[in-house]
């Protein structure tokens, strides 16, 4: 009987964990051999980044091209496995370059942390009592990273609020901090663990949770573009897309596909750079729930000469230090290529990248439909996948394209033909 169970297995090496996966599901040597290969990031660096290492999961990274923000010319690194993404990045970026591509501007790297204050007898006078201790609590919150001051940032103020729950009123604080250019889960969660004893002696209830809120309302970039009518098709494909996007605005069931369509764009982005997606997706779709109901993250309006202008605001904790944007030598890399200076600059880019997805995945659903841009991309995966060696591929995607039948079944069929 094979067992999941291991004392210690994150004492043995990336290979000797190899070797214990290979036993536990049969893997053949030659499955081990590819297992065991690493590219530009080592097994060595690897197994430094996260726990119980034993192989890499590489991912395609393509180029898209075209993007011009504020004036400057961008080559955006995307990590994803999804056919046509780039392209379609690509392509929105080519139709945005027309009238000067994307503005940006943003609320600054702040990030907040609460603080969960339970069995307060009087939680409206505790609220004014950390008020009163301002100073004092940004004080000990700011003893903590010296080096994050002298760079300018640092805890700057606090918010409270009373939260009624099932267990008993809570008083909640936010210790609201500029964490420059890192992500900042770490810096606020290190300030927020710091200030718990004087909260809790303030307010004389207990400290439960001290934690960041993934929630970054007051981390937004906003991104405005204005596509020319006659670029993208004219003005009955610049009213398809204002439908398509006012589709989404009122109805979450299409609002939840609209912004993967964005999140298309942002998280190849983010991966590429070693960020945090989780925290990126958790940010974005909370602050598409803020009012209560979930929405678009983009408005999409036409202007009074009739060309499309489409807005994005989300909240983006990207850093580029700390984390593993630092560690993964690829993302080093990927920064390099953007060329940004700052995490607020990654941000608006990226944010950008969002936007421009949107627009091609609004216009190709208002007009043709998706399938034949996607699919005709998608084909690859499929002819591979149904084993077209490389002198056929092109062939048997063409066919499959030419008859509308992206299908598995069809791909066999078409290469047992063409190998005939
Ligand atoms: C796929 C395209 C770009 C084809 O587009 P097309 O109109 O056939 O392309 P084109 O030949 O006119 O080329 C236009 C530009 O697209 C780019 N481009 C064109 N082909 C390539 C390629 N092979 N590789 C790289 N880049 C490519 C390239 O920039 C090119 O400019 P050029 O270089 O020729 O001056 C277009 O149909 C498109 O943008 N479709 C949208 C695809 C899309 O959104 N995919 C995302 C996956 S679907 C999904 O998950 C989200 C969704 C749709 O559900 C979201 C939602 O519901 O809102
Ligand atoms: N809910 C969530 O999203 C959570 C996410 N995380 C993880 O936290 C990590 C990100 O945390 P983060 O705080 O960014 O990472 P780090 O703590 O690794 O990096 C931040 C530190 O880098 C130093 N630093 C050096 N140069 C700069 C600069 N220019 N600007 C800002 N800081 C600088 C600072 O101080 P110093 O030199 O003194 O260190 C700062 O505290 C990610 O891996 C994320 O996945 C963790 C917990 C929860």
């Amino acid at each position: 009987m094979k067992t999941s169970e291991f004392k210690g297995f994150y004492k043995l090496s990336p290979q000797q964990r190899l070797e214990e996966v290979a036993k536990f599901s049969s893997l053949t040597e030659e499955e081990v051999s590819l297992l065991a290969k690493t590219g530009a990031l080592s097994i060595e660096a690897a197994d430094h980044m996260i726990e119980n290492v034993f192989s890499v999961m590489p991912l395609p990274m393509g180029i898209a091209v075209n993007f011009t923000i504020n004036g400057k010319d961008y080559l955006i690194p995307m990590a994803v496995e999804e056919p046509s993404v780039v392209a379609a990045a690509s392509n929105a970026a080519r139709m945005a370059r027309v009238k000067g591509g994307f503005f940006t501007s943003n609320t600054g790297p702040i990030m907040r942390a609460q603080i969960q204050i339970v069995n307060v007898a009087d939680p409206y006078a505790a609220r004014f009592k950390l008020f009163e201790a301002r100073e004092k609590l940004i004080e000990i919150a700011n003893s903590q990273d010296p080096m994050l001051i002298s760079l300018g940032g640092g805890m700057k103020d606090l918010e409270v609020q009373i939260v009624p729950s099932p267990l008993g009123t809570m008083v909640v604080m936010h210790l609201i901090a500029d964490t420059r250019d890192a992500m900042g889960a770490n810096t606020v969660n290190t300030m927020a663990e710091a200030l718990a004893p004087y909260i809790e002696q303030i307010t004389g209830g207990k400290v439960y949770l001290r934690i960041l809120s993934n929630l970054a309302d007051k981390r937004l970039v906003r991104v405005r573009t204005v596509i020319d009518k006659e670029t993208v098709g004219g003005e009955a494909v610049v009213d398809g897309i204002v439908w398509a996007y006012t589709f989404a605005s009122v109805d979450p069931y299409r609002a939840a596909t609209h912004n993967k369509g964005i999140m298309n764009g942002i998280i190849p982005a983010v991966t590429a750079t070693g960020n945090d997606t989780r925290a990126i997706e958790a940010g974005a779709h909370a602050y598409a729930a803020r009012n209560g109901r979930y929405t678009s993250l983009t408005v999409w309006e036409k202007n009074k000469d009739g060309d499309l202008v489409g807005t994005i605001e989300v909240p983006m904790a990207v850093g580029l230090v700390g984390g593993a944007t630092k560690v993964h030598p690829v993302a080093r890399l990927a920064v390099k290529i953007l060329d940004v200076k700052s995490a607020v600059e990654l941000g608006e880019v990226i944010a950008a990248v969002g936007l421009a997805q949107n627009l091609t995945a609004l216009k190709a659903l208002a007009t043709e439909g998706i399938q034949r841009g996607h699919m005709s991309l998608h084909a690859r995966n499929v002819a591979v996948a149904a084993g077209a060696t490389p002198d056929i591929i092109d062939q048997v995607v063409a066919e499959m394209v030419k008859a509308r039948k992206v299908r598995q079944d069809y791909a066999e069929e078409l290469v047992k033909q063409v190998k005939k």
